[in-house]
């Protein structure tokens, strides 16, 4: 029987971590979005600063056995460029607050974790083209701006359920991503090596780089989208609803062109994107951290977006600690295991302006979980005034171990927890601001289920992740086909509700 791998237990604080104050300390007294006092919360007094996390308790980062390279590796990326500037975080936050009333909805995906063996321009290339179709079909379902946001270009630490692995009787750390340490179970691989960050830095640019440029440079041209097929899903049913789908895009673009539209127009011709990860090994986010200079707030320059991990947001930890601080839009990760009035502490403490579009509550509980806790925490956030967008992430309450061993997820059950998120917040009357979800262009075998099935006996074939098991992309189109649906129900209710509303007294609708 398979068995239910959850969050399990948190692999040991590490309280020695030790301290570097490579940076000199600069006590702000203003929080992310400004001045600022949250009433009773942990941090509510303090100042910040760069390092200020460092005097918190620090889980799942790991201890470098040669500190002074550590130290000098740090120092080198604290000169790099940073990856993002401001202005592009700022146009993303604004972007996530229409999502939080249902006028935007957010596409978040890519591996759990990326790693340096399958670092390559095709893989970039199939998991942008695969985001990039699905936004087509859920704008076409919505028919309301899809954020596209990767979980790319730095999406490498991973917080881990245990902190050792046993295989044959022999115990060593576990594997925690490709810029800490290696996934070869030799104990040479596993050892933290600092000079991992400096690969994933340099990793993380050059990934940016391809996708800022089929972003802006023509690849992502609208035209280009709706003619795109991926060579294995020809003649697949995913595939030819996809062809189907782009037929009618491509009918309503010659509608737009001979009313006029010109298709030369950059809305035609180029796509926003952004980039995200979990931000969970601090060192290396403190020292891509920067100053901006036309607000004078910080931005953790790594990515445009960060999240919070489900082991990792505790109210008085390190993590909450720095993320309060920089002025980045950021997600919560959020496990069955909230407690509504604890989801409340957090969103003012990493939000005490109540500013739309700065946090996105990502939920991940499996399907169950979802009927019976989200509609508590959207009550608490609501009876609190408090502003998020909801996020479901049907991926992480759904591991489960297959007979084989390996970690896996079966698509019904993904569709399960998306069906809940939608239901809840129709019962509920908030907004389904977005999906987040372990997804890749290639066709890979990691995830059980979906039209072209793939079985417990197929996962061992082309499983690749370093990490979680990640929908293949027709598993990812044809999720993106069920969501699409339901942001059509949603949009055609509330058209009925205004066209109703706009019923003259006494007449009949
Ligand atoms: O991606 C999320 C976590 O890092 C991952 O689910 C942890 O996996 P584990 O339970 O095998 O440690
Ligand atoms: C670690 C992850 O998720 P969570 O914190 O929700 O377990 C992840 O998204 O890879
Ligand atoms: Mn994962």
């Amino acid at each position: 029987m398979a068995a239910l791998i959850g969050a399990g237990s948190i692999a040991a604080a590490n309280p020695s971590y030790s301290v570097r104050p490579a940076v000199p300390p600069r006590k702000l007294t203003v929080s992310a979005s400004g001045p600022s006092v949250v009433s009773g919360s942990p941090s509510a007094s303090l100042s910040w600063s760069l390092d200020s996390w460092r005097s918190k308790k620090a889980l799942q980062i790991p201890v470098y056995p040669d500190a002074e390279a550590l130290e000098s590796v740090l120092q080198s990326l604290e000169r790099y460029p940073p990856l993002v500037f401001a202005g592009e975080a700022r146009k993303l936050e604004e972007k996530l607050a229409d999502a939080a009333v249902g006028k935007a909805f957010l596409l978040q995906g890519g591996d759990c974790a990326e790693s340096f063996k399958e670092f390559n321009g095709n893989n970039i290339r199939d998991t942008f083209r695969v985001l990039l179709q699905m936004a087509v079909v859920l704008t076409f379902g919505g028919q309301m701006p899809i954020i596209k946001v990767g979980r790319m270009a730095g999406q490498f630490a991973k917080p881990r359920s245990d902190s050792s692995e046993t295989r044959d009787g022999v115990e060593l750390p576990s594997y925690r991503g490709d810029n800490i340490n290696g996934d070869s179970f030799d104990e040479k691989s596993r050892i933290p090596d600092p000079q991992r960050l400096l690969r994933a830095y340099s990793q993380s640019a050059g990934t940016l780089n391809l996708l800022r440029a089929f972003a802006t440079g023509g690849y992502a041209s609208i035209q280009r989208v709706t003619q795109w097929n991926l060579d294995f899903l020809q003649h697949s049913e995913q595939g030819d609803r996809y062809m189907e789908l782009a037929q009618r895009v491509d009918e309503a673009i010659g509608f737009m062109t001979a009313a006029g539209l010109t298709l030369e127009h950059p809305l035609m011709t180029t796509t926003d994107f952004w980039t995200s990860h979990e931000c969970l090994h601090l060192p290396y986010e403190q020292a891509l951290t920067r100053e901006d200079s036309t607000s004078g707030l910080y931005y953790d320059c790594s990515a445009h977006m960060l999240w919070v991990g489900e082991r990792t947001r505790q109210l008085d930890g390190a993590h909450i600690e720095f993320l309060r601080g920089v002025a980045n839009p950021l997600g919560i990760k959020v496990s069955d295991k909230m407690d509504p009035s604890e989801l409340v502490k957090l969103c003012e403490i990493l939000n005490p302006h109540n500013k739309p579009g700065r946090l996105t509550v990502i939920t991940r509980m499996g399907a169950e979980n979802m009927r019976i806790k989200l509609p508590h925490l959207i009550r608490a956030v609501r009876g609190a005034g408090l502003i998020v967008s909801w996020v479901s992430d049907p991926m992480h309450g759904n591991t489960m171990k297959a007979p084989c061993g390996l970690k896996t997820r079966s698509f019904d059950a993904i569709r399960s927890e998306l069906r809940a998120f939608f239901d809840v917040h129709d019962q509920e009357g908030s907004h389904p601001g977005g999906v987040h979800l372990e997804m890749t262009g290639q066709n890979v075998t990691e995830c059980i289920g979906g039209s072209k099935t793939v079985t417990f006996d197929d996962l061992n074939s082309r499983y690749h992740t370093h990490c979680d098991p990640r929908l293949n992309a027709s598993q990812s189109l044809e999720l993106a086909f069920a969501i699409a649906e339901r942001l059509r129900r949603r949009r055609i209710r509330s058209w009925g509700k205004s066209a109703f509303a706009r019923v003259p007294e006494g007449a009949t609708a």
